[in-house]
């Protein structure tokens, strides 16, 4: 029998305001699979990411994670249950060095896993390793989203939720953070990947969700998925 999925939600909905933005959202992540979550601009990606780790205040569904009903669980609460979050924009601290912001964010996981220390944080980065008394405001972009993955990866998280973590950077820092999520990947973390490149998250992913207006409008394998012939229009490509 298959084990049960280490994050599930059951009919989500969310709204800001009067506007309802999520319409009854059905999604699972087992332990160590990679999860694509493709979609057009405002279709509700990220308002799904942040009704799963409790960040939207107006919201309905079941969630559950790690066999624990979670539905109304708070950010940190979710944190601690084993889900890290790289956000959209980054999140690291500015006037915080980069081993502080490495350090501040360390804690064995929900299993009293350690095994992602700050040397092989700096291993798997080592342009962090050369900028390890640089505040995070003096670091470049893709340096800045190394050490956003770098402080999830601290938290020894189950799942790690990437959402757009490529925007923006240069083509070779873009080839460096794909390579680093293959390594996360292989070393047993789950993902959640929201990108653009939709090609890449393809080729990356176990499985993949296309959302439409708050709805899920295609799922399944990311094999099956690519020879899709409605992914392109789901994805206006
Ligand atoms: N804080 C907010 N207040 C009000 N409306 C919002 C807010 N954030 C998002 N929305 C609206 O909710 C809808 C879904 O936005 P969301 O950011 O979840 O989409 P997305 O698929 O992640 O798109 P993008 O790639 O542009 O971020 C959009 O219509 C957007 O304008």
């Amino acid at each position: 029998m298959a084990s049960p999925p280490f994050l599930q939600a059951q009919g989500l909905h969310a709204w800001y305001g009067s506007s309802h933005v999520l319409h009854g959202i059905d999604l699972h992540i087992q332990r160590g699979e990679t999860l694509g979550l493709l979609g057009r601009n405002g279709m509700g990606k990220s308002t799904l990411i942040r009704t799963l780790l409790g960040h939207v205040a107006q919201r309905e569904g079941r969630i559950h994670i790690d066999g624990r009903d979670r539905s109304s669980a708070r950010p940190h609460e979710v944190a601690r249950a084993g889900v890290a979050y790289v956000p959209e924009g980054r999140g690291v601290f500015p006037n915080l060095t980069v081993r502080e912001n490495l350090v501040m964010a360390a804690r064995p996981g929900p299993q009293g896993q350690n095994d992602w220390t700050l040397q092989r944080v700096l291993q798997t980065f080592p342009r962090l390793g050369e900028r390890l008394n640089n505040l995070g405001a003096q670091l470049s972009g893709g340096e800045q989203q190394m050490l956003s993955i770098g402080r999830a990866l601290m938290t020894h998280p189950t799942l790690i939720i990437l959402d757009e973590a490529t925007e923006g950077l240069a083509p070779l820092i873009v080839a460096e953070i794909w390579r680093v999520i293959g390594e996360i990947r292989g070393s047993g973390i789950a993902t959640l990947i929201v990108d653009r490149d939709y090609r890449k998250v393809l080729a990356q992913a176990d499985r993949a969700l296309v959302l439409q207006k708050g709805q899920v409008v295609l799922q399944g394998s990311a094999a099956t998925l690519r020879d899709d012939p409605q992914l392109a229009g789901c994805l206006g490509v």
